[in-house]
């Protein structure tokens, strides 16, 4: 019997992938993908077929984040439609073969759902980057996976930013979900990093199966944490760099901000003050890879999402 007439029904979540070394730097995911290609009997679960999958390979190899440009910004419609073969860079050939693989993007071929496993030199703890706040499916799956990790805690992030968004690797699926763990240094695997990761991929897993089962997931709420601006170190007229994060600052995702608060430091001692307008939650504060994108972190709003219940069709 039913208590929730008005379930949105959903298709089951059949085709399922999990992708590491999108960036290949990022170890905690290359080594779970690699394991997992040996046996997978870890992330099985009845009716589901799931794939572990190295993105980018060469970066792997290479131990970079990318080798011509970066494959979690590559998946725009021009890179994808691109004629050029093999003149084009390698991340967009790549990008290519990976939407034949799993979608095309947009499509009802699509797989249902891509995990892509990143790690972050910020002290962001476990997170789940989702794309769309309108995701029911996800939504409902961010909130079992926040209840099955307490009291541990687990935070989303939501990058649905008009300008901030980019076109990641897992936007092929139709249920694209981003994990970012850290602090993790690039190039180093830490345990815990990456038994935490592992810990969130088995109940996301779980959730799927349940779902598939016939599970109903009544009306929720997620708190999440809303992309709203992007932050750059402050620089003289050359571009150079001229203050680090202040150490107020520094290990501090999630903390408030408020406008006058200390957010960068000078080389030469001064102290530079937030400026914005109300309390701000910073992320991927001083985050290695965002150097070269001119962002010393992001700022982010508190926000109530409401997810509608949810059940097979
Ligand atoms: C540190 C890092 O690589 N973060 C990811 C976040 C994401 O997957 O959305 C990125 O910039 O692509
Ligand atoms: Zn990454």
């Amino acid at each position: 019997m039913s208590s929730y007439h008005n379930s949105a029904r959903l298709s089951q979540a059949r085709k399922v992938a999990i992708f590491g070394g999108t960036h290949g730097n990022e170890m905690s995911g290359v080594a779970l993908v690699n394991l997992w290609t040996k046996n997978g009997a870890e992330i099985q679960r009845r009716g589901v077929e799931t794939k572990p999958f190295v993105a980018n390979p060469k970066a792997v190899e290479k131990c970079c984040r990318y080798v011509d440009t970066d494959l979690n910004r590559a998946f725009t419609p021009e890179n994808l439609s691109a004629p050029g073969g093999d003149d084009l860079p390698y991340e967009v050939q790549r990008a290519q073969e990976i939407n034949r693989m799993f979608g095309p993007k947009g499509s009802p071929e699509a797989y249902d759902v891509i995990f892509d496993l990143h790690n972050t030199t910020s002290n962001m703890g476990c997170t789940l980057i989702l794309e769309s706040s309108k995701d029911h499916f996800n939504l409902q799956m961010m909130n079992y996976i926040k209840k099955a990790m307490a009291p541990a805690s687990c935070l989303v992030l939501l990058n649905e930013h008009p300008l901030l968004k980019y076109s990641t690797s897992r936007s092929v699926a139709k249920h694209p979900v981003g994990l970012e763990v850290g602090p993790q240094p690039q190039g180093v695997l830490r345990s815990n990093i990456f038994e935490a990761m592992r810990v969130i991929l088995k109940h996301a897993l779980d959730f799927i199966e349940l779902f598939n089962e016939g599970m109903e997931f009544p009306p929720c709420t997620v708190e999440a944490f809303r992309v709203s601006e992007r932050i750059d170190y402050p620089r003289d007229t050359n571009g150079n760099i001229i203050a680090m994060v202040h150490p107020n600052l520094q290990d501090c995702d999630w903390e408030p901000l408020n406008p006058g608060d200390p957010m960068f430091q000078t080389f030469d001692g001064k102290t530079i003050h937030y400026q914005g307008s109300g309390t701000v939650y910073p992320t991927f504060i001083n985050e290695a890879a965002y150097y070269e994108k001119q962002q010393a972190f992001v700022t982010t709003r508190r926000e109530t999402l409401v997810a509608s219940a949810i059940r097979k069709a």
